[in-house]
């Protein structure tokens, strides 16, 4: 029995192209300029000294924590202090109408769905609790936060870490064995699984021979 359902975001209701042609590239393009701006805010300071940290150099000076965030990009790192930081100036992208969430058209039905069974619905993605936020709060479906129970980010962990999902069963507090976990990546399937969670893959794309999870191509097969 299914008691809550935790989904990635990237790949899994989300097109990974709006990810990586439309999101980082706008982050990218005014990252320098933005801490350079924005520097003295509490939480830009904060993030700008988890990069020092991550690079272990306490000293670094701006531009060279921007040349390792852009590194961080370059290899698609899920920093939590480049997620932070990508998910404040993804803000201003929604809010100005840049660009809305991508969802794709068989999640909202879903969503719809799950609620009317009393199923709770949380997110678990690399990107900021923040920027998961304005990705389903700006999304081409309108304001969809209100479908959702809670949300969690790589404070809890990386995605591909069992404790990971150890610790969200325990946030939820629900015995692992009644989450289900939706991810597009089998290694964060295997580490759900190996946490107890039950799990389901979605194929949007390219076929997954290494995978061992059950498999759908979109969420009205859920
Ligand atoms: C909140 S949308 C942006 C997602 C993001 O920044 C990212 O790196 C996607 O990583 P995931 O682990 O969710 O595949
Ligand atoms: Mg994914």
């Amino acid at each position: 029995m299914i008691r809550a359902i935790v989904t990635d975001i990237e790949g899994t209701t989300t097109d990974i192209q709006f990810v990586h042609q439309v999101l980082f590239p706008y982050a990218r393009e005014r990252l320098a300029e933005f801490i350079n701006a924005q520097q003295h805010r509490s939480e830009v300071r904060a993030a700008i000294d988890g990069v020092r940290q991550e690079i272990d150099q306490s000293e670094a000076s701006l531009s060279q924590v921007t040349d390792a965030l852009l590194e961080f990009m370059d290899e698609d790192l899920k920093s939590t202090s480049l997620k932070a930081l990508q998910g404040m100036i993804w803000r201003y992208g929604y809010e100005n109408g840049d660009f809305t969430g991508h969802l794709y058209a068989d999640v909202l039905p879903a969503f719809k769905r799950w609620r009317a069974q009393n199923i709770p619905l949380y997110i678990y993605s690399s990107g900021s609790i923040a920027a998961q936020k304005l990705l389903f709060g700006y999304s081409n479906e309108g304001d969809l936060t209100p479908f959702l129970s809670g949300y969690f980010d790589t404070h809890v962990g990386h995605k591909r870490q069992t404790g990971s999902y150890i610790e969200i069963a325990k946030q939820i507090d629900l015995p692992a064995e009644q989450l289900l976990f939706l991810s597009d990546i089998h290694q964060e399937l295997d580490a759900a699984k190996a946490a107890g969670w039950q799990t389901l893959q979605l194929i949007r794309g390219e076929a997954d021979a290494q995978s061992q999870h059950p498999q759908v191509s979109d969420f009205s097969q859920i």
